[in-house]
């Protein structure tokens, strides 16, 4: 009896099977066959059956996207399995479409990541979107003015990193936790009213939890690329684990955020708002139209964490990695610095007097563009692009790096060389294509504040610090590991304090 029962186990698996694999070939030729009824735009031919999958590699998914440029131009095509995705290449068509479309191309693709409410990242566009985005823009913009504003905040964490960084003594060390500390620690300190020290337990909780989601070890971004590209493979058991890990990590971030919402009330005084928090009780949250409600908050503060910290903290970690590697650079940005300000802090308002400054962070951002692929986009409904269809829900790939590494706008892309930023009389030029925010409705919203905090930690580190590699040490290979950022190898720096700023 029991050989029976496991027999016709057996084949009722089997034949689960068979349906399944028929369903599964009949949706991709039903995906290949219209693709071959719509004029989609070209692309590499890729296998059967898994298209240009295997392509897709993180290791070699840069440079393959630079070769299928000059075979297929400005917009192209790939397939994975029944999935179209179309890639922008160069800030022209992203423009094209970003800007000239933002109807059509300001979607996101859906992402089965999160069981509770998406977020703000993530939302499909529309109204509930809509209205996340003006709430999340509107309490940013609380913090940029009065005695807590944004930029004291700033500087009072620029104190605290550049304190730990001394108490190394100039050692070779890997500063990415700290750099990575300070900067979630702007947005704890805008979302909850306090920073926290470094070596509290309940922060490190959560920096536990949000590198679990963002951190530069982690391949969840990468695992979610692919499950937007092939959601079959969320039911692998390797991804499932993937999954449950990320809710659970993104259930405790919204539930201490919840937590904290519940404390806040206690306290909720409307003639002192103190952090986001405090602005969402101030517009009184039963009146909320579009789900704005306590869990949406808690999934919007989620999202300006994980959007705005990672992203931060990365460009300060090549930021310092190039500044050490260019001692010229380095020299130079200290001198204005000392001619500008001498040991005074450089305000934020008053940036324009360090011009160079201003375009190695630039720079910075562009020679390691840290979300080179964008943050997926989708398409609303079927339109055309260069005269190629684009049907609904296409999974669209604005390549942020395309705009700024292309060496036909940027020549020798891989030289460091603020000096492009600058025009013949030293000042400050911004081309079109300098898009590390990208551009269109679905632009940074944190974009302002990231600026802020690149130039008061950069300016500050530098002030204090200067940066080299240990003695003898090679540089860390300079093509980074693809995440959910493009983070550098990690690497061991020594800070050596400054006597004499
Ligand atoms: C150097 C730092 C940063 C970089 C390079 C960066 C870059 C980006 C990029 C490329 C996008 C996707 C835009 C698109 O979909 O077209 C994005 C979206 C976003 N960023 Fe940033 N970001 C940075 C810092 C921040 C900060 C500090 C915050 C807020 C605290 C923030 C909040 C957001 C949010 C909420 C979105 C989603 C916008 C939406 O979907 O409507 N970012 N960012």
């Amino acid at each position: 009896m029991a050989g029976v029962g496991l027999f016709s186990f057996v084949t009722m698996d089997l034949q689960t099977l068979l349906v399944l694999l028929l369903l599964f070939l009949s949706a991709v030729l039903l995906v290949y066959r219209r693709g071959r009824r719509l004029n989609l735009p070209p692309g590499p031919r890729g296998l059967p059956i898994v298209g240009n999958l295997l392509s897709l590699r993180p290791s070699k998914l840069l440079s393959n996207m630079a070769a299928w440029r000059q075979q297929y131009g400005d917009v192209y095509s790939l397939r994975a399995l029944n999935r179209v995705i179309v890639v922008l290449y160069g800030h022209k068509a992203i423009h094209d479409a970003l800007v000239k479309q933002p109807e059509i191309f300001s979607d996101r693709p859906p992402l089965r990541l999160m069981k509770r409410d998406p977020g703000l990242v993530m939302a499909p566009y529309g109204e509930r979107w809509a209205e996340r985005r003006r709430f999340a823009l509107a309490a940013l913009r609380q913090f940029g003015m009065g005695r807590r504003s944004a930029e004291g905040r700033i500087q009072e964490e620029g104190t605290a990193l550049c304190s730990a960084i001394r108490s190394l003594d100039g050692a070779p060390t890997d500063i990415s936790h700290l750099l990575g500390n300070a900067v979630s620690n702007i947005i704890c300190s805008m979302s909850f009213g306090n920073r926290f020290e470094y070596d509290d337990e309940e922060f490190k909780r959560l920096s536990y939890a949000f590198s679990c989601l963002v951190g530069p070890n982690n391949r969840t971004m990468f695992a979610l690329f692919r499950q937007i590209v092939m959601p079959y493979v969320r039911k692998l058991p390797m991804m499932a684990n993937y999954r449950e890990h990320g809710i659970k990590m993104s259930d405790y971030i919204i539930d201490f955020i919840m937590k904290s919402a519940e404390e806040h009330k206690a306290t909720y005084d409307k003639s002192d708002i103190r952090d986001i928090i405090d602005v969402f009780l101030s517009e009184g949250s039963s009146e909320k139209s579009n789900g704005m409600n306590e869990e949406a908050l808690g999934t919007i503060i989620r999202d300006l964490f994980i959007a705005g910290s990672e992203t931060t903290a990365t460009t300060l970690k090549w930021g310092l990695l190039y500044t050490a590697l260019n001692p010229e650079v380095q020299t130079k940005v200290q001198e204005e610095i000392n001619r500008e300000f001498g040991s005074e802090a450089p305000p934020w308002s008053e940036r324009g007097r360090l011009p160079y400054t201003e375009a190695t962070i630039m720079e910075i951002q562009r020679v390691r563009p840290i979300v080179p692929l964008n943050v997926p986009h989708g398409t609303t409904c079927a339109t055309t692009l260069y005269g190629y269809d684009i049907p609904a829900g296409t999974y669209i790939i604005p390549s942020l790096w395309s705009a700024m590494m292309d060496p036909e706008v940027t020549p020798e892309p891989e030289t460091f060389r603020p000096e492009r930023f600058l025009d013949d009389e030293g000042k400050v030029v911004k081309p079109e294509w300098f898009l590390p925010f990208s551009t269109g409705r679905r632009r940074c919203l944190g974009e302002q504040l990231a600026k802020m905090e690149l130039f008061l930690f950069y300016t500050s580190l530098l002030q204090h610090f200067t940066f080299s590699l240990p003695d003898g040490a090679p540089a860390p290979p300079m093509d980074g590991s693809l995440g959910f950022v493009l983070a550098p190898t990690p690497y061991d720096v020594c800070a050596v304090p400054r006597h004499n700023p």
